[in-house]
């Protein structure tokens, strides 16, 4: 029995508020919405023929948002390492990708390297080729969505909303301090760079962490202390959540 949407309603009400069912009106067509396959389901989630999200596999999903050098990356580690998720980071799909020569890697490696935000259909469809093909209910979404862009077309194509959004807030000088000593090679850990994407974090991804705090969803987290203090306010939050399953 497939079902390929899941009803906002259906979170626990410590995370959904009441306006809920009207902020998803404006985003997605009642009564019929399209699932990753392009196929139409009734707002009831029936007919069911085949779809991403069935009923049986209904997966939990967190956001993981934050800065560029905030952390988002090595709490995701210790996060999938304690509680059995699976750490997807938008980031290293799409330079993945660029690596792969696909026919999208030099627009995915010119749009990095100036900081900007990669067109939302080519990081979902990375996204979602990691969430078939991986048998887990559990997912940290890394990074993503960096837009109010990349949010609306996630919650459009999947019918779906996150579960929950950690949010790593962290000082602007701390971040730059962090990139400029990652030391990962990426060709956009360099002074002009980050100025750019510090830039386009206020500007694009702000909101989406907006969005979702006006939503109840959003966990802010002092990204501020060494990697270890910072995961015990994390646990915290995966203690307490009652909606992992
Ligand atoms: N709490 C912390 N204190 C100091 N350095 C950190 C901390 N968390 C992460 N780092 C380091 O900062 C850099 C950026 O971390 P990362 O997890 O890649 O951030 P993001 O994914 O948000 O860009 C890495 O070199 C990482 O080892
Ligand atoms: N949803 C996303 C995520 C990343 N990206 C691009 O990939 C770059 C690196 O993302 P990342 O998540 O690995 O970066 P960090 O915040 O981890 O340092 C971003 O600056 C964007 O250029 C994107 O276009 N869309
Ligand atoms: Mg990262």
């Amino acid at each position: 029995m497939w079902r390929i949407w899941r009803r906002v309603g259906s979170l626990s009400p410590l995370f959904s508020s009441p306006k809920s069912s009207i902020l998803r009106q404006d985003l997605i067509q009642a009564p019929y919405r399209l699932n990753f396959l392009g196929i139409l389901s009734t707002e009831n989630g029936t007919p069911a023929t085949i779809g991403f999200f069935s009923k049986e596999k209904t997966p939990f999903i967190a956001f993981v948002l934050g800065g560029p050098g905030s952390g988002k990356g090595t709490q995701c580690a210790k996060i999938a390492e304690a509680f059995g998720f699976t750490h997807l980071s938008a980031g290293d799909l799409l330079r993945k990708e660029i690596s792969s020569n696909s026919e999208n890697g030099a627009m995915i490696l010119a749009t990095i390297t100036e900081g900007k935000i990669v067109p939302s259909g080519v990081t979902i469809k990375l996204i979602r080729r990691e969430m078939e093909s991986i048998e887990n209910n559990k997912f940290l979404i890394d990074g993503f969505p960096r837009s109010e862009e990349n949010r609306i077309a996630f919650e459009r194509i999947t019918g779906v909303e996150p579960n929950i959004v950690l949010f790593f807030d962290c000082p602007e000088d701390e971040m730059v301090k962090r990139v400029l000593g990652r030391k990962q090679g990426r060709v956009d850990d360099n002074i002009d760079t980050i100025k750019k994407r510090l830039k386009v974090f206020a500007a694009l991804n702000l909101p989406v962490i907006n969005h979702y705090t006006r939503r109840g969803k959003v966990y802010k987290i002092n990204a501020v202390g060494t990697i270890d203090e910072v995961f015990e306010k994390v646990r915290q939050v995966f203690d307490d959540c009652k909606m992992i399953k």
